[in-house]
């Protein structure tokens, strides 16, 4: 023993009894151990000789940076140098954290030996990851009962708690979707890589997903496994890859990297895999939610309806394809509008009252024309669906608006298209209701051309056509909107006059008489008329009122044609 170290014996004895584990050694660059203490012993599961004469190299393995020796190379100058902390190995391959704190001695002059402290901190860095973990995995719920079903949002959440638990430069989150796994939502530096395709028989992820492992990948440079030029292309030279499982079914991989090797430990991995488990749930949820979205906006759009969300300031928020259809507008160019710009004024006014009504709370059901894309306008039925928050506020409405023109073309007589009987029969059941609840006058007229077979056999049927239908055509013409014309069959037409008494309806009958004796005629002479008038008795059917009409036409073809009587009642 050198005479400038008379005490290094004393110092061994002391060291023996102290807790942190001690290392004595040569000086760098060959760190051979002299001595060690019975802490490190104990620390190490290492005997004697087995430690001494060798270097501090036996500790390390998988996760030790391959150059920590250098902290021999530089010993602590003072006490207050902050120690280093390093993984290394117990003898059985246990990982341990040790904060390592080498200095020269003796102080003050050129190394004999170098005096290596290190203390155990696993515990310590357990308790903090614990607490880690449990900061990362309350976030994650947090952030899983925010994002809600939106999948896009949920993905990205998902990515970007990972890149910050993790302390990652980049985070992916990766899906099957056909032979690829697909990059859905990517943080940190893994940007610019959005929408990233790679083969699932070609990728770490892939086997991560086919398999449903967790992977830590040290080195893409040392890994077979790895896509290189992908890797290299990404900067992925080391990370962490976890399944992401619901129930036994795997739908991708989550996957933090860095452009470091050796830059995650194997709890980071657990970490994730912790984490992984709380969001595959709420991920898998959304994924459904999303399909499910999907196939219903598929029904909704097929369907020959136009659907729609209308709010209390009459704007539509939501449309289906239908929409497009009809007013060959794009949804951006309807989302948001207002009814009243959409529909233009006049077909506004005629549905506005109704829109009160649903915004009222009631649902409503009513007909109506709006303006159709190629021009002019169609008869819809509309029916109004009221929505209320959860506070049974009306939010606004949804709408349901079906195309009737085909059903109200086969209403039509297809030679004068007035209304046919089935039409006509339609339009009496509501008048008659109407009439019998709120005790309102209603009134009928049956009406029959005169001397029409000679007509037809002398002039031909083409002739006897175009009489007919300029007689629907000044009877359309002369009756109110709310009236209803009906050619009853052959040469006989039937008028249906709600809110209209017998008195009323026979001044009716005689202008519809003169304007057409003046304004049709034949080649044989004008065309006249014979009408018979009745007006609804109470309790009396629909049949009767047309039997009753029937008898006061008859009456008046037989009292000589070309005049008008009415049935009293
Ligand atoms: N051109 C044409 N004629 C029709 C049509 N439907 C019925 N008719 C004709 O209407 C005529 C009805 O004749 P009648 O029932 O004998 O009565 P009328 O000659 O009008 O005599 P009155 O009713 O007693 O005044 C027949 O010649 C039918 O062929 C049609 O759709 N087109």
């Amino acid at each position: 023993m050198s005479p400038e170290v008379p005490d290094k014996g004393v110092l061994e004895a002391t060291l023996d009894t102290i807790r942190d584990a001690v290392l004595i050694t040569e000086p760098y660059p060959d760190p051979v151990i002299t001595f060690a203490n019975a802490a490190f012993y104990g620390l190490t599961g290492y005997t004697p000789p087995e430690v001494i004469g060798k270097t501090p190299a036996l500790l390390q393995g998988s996760n030790t940076p391959p150059d920590w020796l250098d902290i021999f190379r530089q010993p602590a100058s003072s006490a207050s140098d902050a120690p280093v902390e390093i993984t290394n190995y117990h003898k059985d391959g246990t990982p341990r954290q040790l904060e390592w704190s080498v200095s020269s001695w003796p102080a003050g002059k050129p190394a004999q030996y170098l005096i290596a402290v290190q203390r155990d901190v696993t515990g310590l860095r357990d308790l903090e990851r614990h607490h880690l973990q449990l900061q990362v995995l309350a976030q994650m719920q947090k952030l899983v009962s925010t994002a809600g079903l939106d999948l896009r949002v949920l993905r990205q959440k998902v990515a970007d708690v990972a890149l910050e638990a993790t302390g990652a430069e980049a985070a992916v989150v990766e899906e099957a979707i056909g032979d690829d796994m697909v990059y859905t939502a990517v943080a940190g530096t893994a940007r610019p890589v959005m929408g990233l395709r790679l083969p699932i028989d070609a990728s770490l992820s892939g086997i991560c997903y086919r398999e449903q492992v967790p992977l830590l990948c040290p080195d893409t440079h040392q890994d077979p496994r790895v896509a290189r030029s992908t890797a290299e292309e990404i900067g992925f030279r080391s990370g962490l890859l976890v399944p992401l499982l619901h129930e036994g079914h795997c739908f991708g991989a989550l996957k933090v990297y860095s452009s470091w090797p050796h830059a995650f430990r194997q709890d980071q991995l657990e970490l994730l895999e912790m984490a992984s488990q709380v969001l595959t749930a709420s991920l898998h949820d959304a994924r459904q939610f999303k399909r499910e979205q999907e196939r219903r906006t598929l029904l909704v759009d097929s369907l020959p309806l136009l659907i729609s969300f209308i709010d209390d300031d009459y704007r539509y928020r939501e449309i289906n394809a239908a929409y497009t259809r009809w007013f060959g507008l794009e949804p951006d160019r309807l989302l948001g509008q207002k009814v009243v710009d959409v529909l233009g004024q006049e077909a506004f006014d005629n549905i506005r009252g109704y829109m009160s009504a649903a915004l009222a709370g009631d649902q409503v059901r009513f007909e109506t024309t709006v303006p159709y894309a190629l021009g002019g306008t169609r008869p819809v039925e509309a029916e109004y669906i009221p929505v209320r928050d959860g506070e049974g506020h009306v939010s606004g409405f949804y709408a349901l608006v079906r195309d009737i023109s085909e059903r109200k073309s086969a209403e039509r007589d297809y030679l004068t298209r007035a209304y046919n009987r089935r039409g006509f029969d339609q339009h009496m059941e509501t008048a008659f209701a109407t009439a019998s609840r709120y005790g309102r006058p209603l009134s009928l007229l049956f009406l029959d051309i005169d001397n029409f077979k000679p007509v037809n056999d002398q002039c031909g049927h083409a002739v006897g056509d175009r009489i007919l239908q300029k007689v629907a055509s000044l009877l359309m013409g002369l009756a109110r909107e709310s009236d209803t014309v009906c050619r009853w069959g052959g040469e006989e037409f039937a008028v249906l006059v709600p809110e209209t008494g017998l008195a009323e309806a026979t001044e009716l009958g005689e202008r519809l008489r003169k304007a057409i004796a003046t304004d049709v005629k034949s080649p044989l002479g004008p065309i006249t008329v014979s009408i018979g008038v009745v007006e609804r008795r109470p309790r009396e059917s629909r049949k009767q009122l047309a039997h009753r009409a029937d008898k006061a036409l008859y009456r008046a073809k037989e009292l000589g044609r070309d005049r008008v009587e009415a049935s009293g009642s």
